[in-house]
């Protein structure tokens, strides 16, 4: 089984560790089965940190796959893992967080989670995520009133640490200037296509753990696309290490100084994924990788299907480099 190492974030228990490699669990296509025992072969393989979110829908089954592993004896004990969920931009007003945190406790069966991080700085008021969403159901979040109700699940111990995901320094900035508890972790699309240097040294500046979503670009998926796996540079690397694309350009976020969350349901692609431990890549493998054109793929005005000023400003946010 793989060590996986780890780094500290702020916590509501002072410093406390956090695996930097995490199992992604965002699937449009796999059921809660396949989930669960995804998760029972992750912990054999050495997984620690878990990722979810309400909008995955996938919180019910890696609960089931963590009370599954205790079971079978993989883990002691459930503080042995790292979890973390996002709250959904249908709740991101203040008085909905607690009620969102709960459900999303309830659904994973767990008294707390490690971490707790606002999906989108965006509220959302259409239930359904289905496209096109009307540019009337899209407002701006109040991010003071939200960020006093994350502190607030933190003081009543249902999550650990909190933190964002998809957030530029402006709205970072904004936080840090009211918080009482910091944010610990922003967590981002990563990868060799969208290397995130800036925001990585932001972020750094501001003890804030950087960590990369997607670092296969989403391979495959609905959401994803196949440029990282197929670019040549990464491909070429590959084939003179004698190692996959995947685990190249898994190393190069590694070797960033940041954590990551990827995703395999597959038994040999999930430990292939943490065959990355024992070797490194040498400087001119990395300066070439530092060379590859830029472009970032999530925005969510394309998820969006209608213009919105609010959504616009986001993606102009978050497209600094
Ligand atoms: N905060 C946010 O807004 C977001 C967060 N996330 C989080 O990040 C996680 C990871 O990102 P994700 O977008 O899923 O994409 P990844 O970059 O992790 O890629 C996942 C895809 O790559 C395939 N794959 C995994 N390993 C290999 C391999 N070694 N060789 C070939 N194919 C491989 C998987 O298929 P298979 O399972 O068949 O191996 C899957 O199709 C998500 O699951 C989610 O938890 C993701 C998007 C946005
Ligand atoms: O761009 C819109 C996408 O569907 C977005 O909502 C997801 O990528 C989500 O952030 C995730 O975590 O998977």
């Amino acid at each position: 089984m793989v060590s996986i190492p780890e780094t500290t974030i702020t916590s509501s228990d002072g410093r406390r560790s956090i695996p930097l490699i995490g199992f992604g669990t965002a699937s449009e296509t796999e059921g809660g089965d396949v989930v669960k025992a995804a998760v029972v072969e992750a912990i054999k393989a050495g997984y620690r940190h878990f990722d979810t979110a309400s909008l995955y829908q996938t919180e019910k089954p890696l609960g089931e796959g963590i009370n599954e592993a205790l079971r079978l004896g993989l883990i002691k004990s459930r503080a042995e893992l790292f979890v973390t969920t996002k709250l959904w931009c249908t709740s991101t007003e203040g008085h909905l967080v607690l009620p969102a945190m709960k459900k999303s406790l309830q659904n994973l069966g767990l008294g707390y989670v490690d971490l707790y991080l606002i999906h989108w700085p965006l509220k959302l008021n259409q239930e359904q995520f289905i496209p096109p969403i009307p540019k009337e159901s899209i407002a701006a979040i109040n991010i003071k009133e939200v960020w006093e109700a994350m502190e607030n699940c933190v003081n009543l111990g249902l999550t650990k640490s909190i933190g964002v995901s998809n957030s530029a320094p402006r709205i970072i900035e904004e936080i840090l200037s009211i918080a009482k508890i910091p944010p610990a972790v922003n967590q981002v699309e990563m990868n060799p296509l969208w290397q995130q240097r800036k925001l990585n040294e932001f972020c750094k500046k501001n003890d804030i753990l950087l960590t990369g979503y997607s670092p296969l670009g989403g391979y495959n998926t609905q959401w994803g696309h196949n440029r990282v796996m197929e670019c040549d540079v990464i491909q070429d690397i590959a084939k003179s290490r004698g190692k996959t694309p995947a685990q190249i350009a898994l190393r190069w976020i590694y070797e960033q100084g940041v954590s990551f969350v990827v995703k395999s349901f597959n038994k040999e692609r999930m430990k292939q994924n943490l065959e990355i431990l024992d070797w490194s890549l040498t400087e001119d493998e990395l300066n070439i990788i530092s060379k590859i054109p830029q472009q970032k793929h999530v925005y969510l005005s394309g998820a969006m299907g209608e213009p919105s000023d609010i959504i616009a400003q986001l993606d102009v946010d978050l497209a600094f480099q």
